[in-house]
């Protein structure tokens, strides 16, 4: 469905180096690695939004339609909710909708700015599905979530995802234990230029416990 050969991005430094890899229908992908190791950077390329690079590095993007849920919301504060999915092609019955199936059902006339953190990032998760995409790529949805927002939000993932099976997904997360419950696959990115130093397929006993304890290892601070 898609297919990864990015030779490298770099902005002052190289930050990505060689990145091949493929992405099919039905992947669950938690992407883990160290903080500003180029995860977002990453993201963003799959994403189409990385200008400078070939169309030869990203290929199959043209063909797919994806939702990003980036970390900061995203909507137009100065529309409303409904108004917002409409922007990426929704109805007003289908906004309504999207709207409920991550528990707004009602505030299609709320502004982005009177919603609590975990509610703007439910709406901007309706906004992806509004986009009714291939692939949905997650940039730490639970970051800053109370642990029972974030407990909800994944519940509320896992069963979007349950309901399309063909739909793939990318979500970076710190948080081996996301992976449990979200991904078939896991990638572990690392080094300098950073490369896909894992790419596991979930389903072995015993695979999560042993990411987590690698986590441990090489990043401290995050596991
Ligand atoms: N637009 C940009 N201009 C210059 N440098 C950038 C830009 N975007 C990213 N970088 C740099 O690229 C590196 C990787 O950033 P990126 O946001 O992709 O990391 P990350 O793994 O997502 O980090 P985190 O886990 O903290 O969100 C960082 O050193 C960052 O400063």
């Amino acid at each position: 469905m898609l297919e990864l050969r990015i030779a490298g991005r770099s902005f002052s430094q190289p930050v990505l180096g060689e990145v091949f890899a493929t992405i099919e229908r039905g992947d669950r992908i938690c992407l883990l690695g160290p903080s500003g190791i180029g995860k977002t950077t990453l993201l963003n390329a799959i994403a189409g939004l990385d200008k400078t690079l070939s169309a030869e590095a990203i290929i199959g993007r043209e063909a797919l339609r994806v939702g990003y849920l980036f970390q900061e919301h995203r909507l137009l504060p100065w529309r409303t909710l409904t108004a917002n999915l409409q922007l990426v092609g929704a109805t007003a019955e289908e906004a309504e909708a999207h709207l409920a199936s991550v528990g707004l059902k009602g505030y299609g006339h709320y502004l982005p700015d009177q919603l609590s953190l975990g509610m703007a990032r439910r709406a901007a998760l309706a906004r992806c599905l509004a986009v009714k995409p291939d692939l949905l790529l997650l940039d730490e949805p639970f970051a800053s979530l109370d642990p029972v927002m974030a407990g909800e939000l994944k519940t509320l993932i896992a069963g979007i995802l349950d309901t399309d099976p063909g739909m793939a997904m990318i979500c970076v997360t710190h948080d081996g234990g996301d992976a449990e419950i979200l991904a078939n696959r896991l990638w572990y990115l690392d080094g300098k230029p950073a490369r896909l130093q894992w790419d596991d397929r979930v389903g072995e006993p015993g695979l999560i416990d042993s990411l987590l304890g690698r986590l441990r290892q090489l990043d401290p601070a995050d596991s």
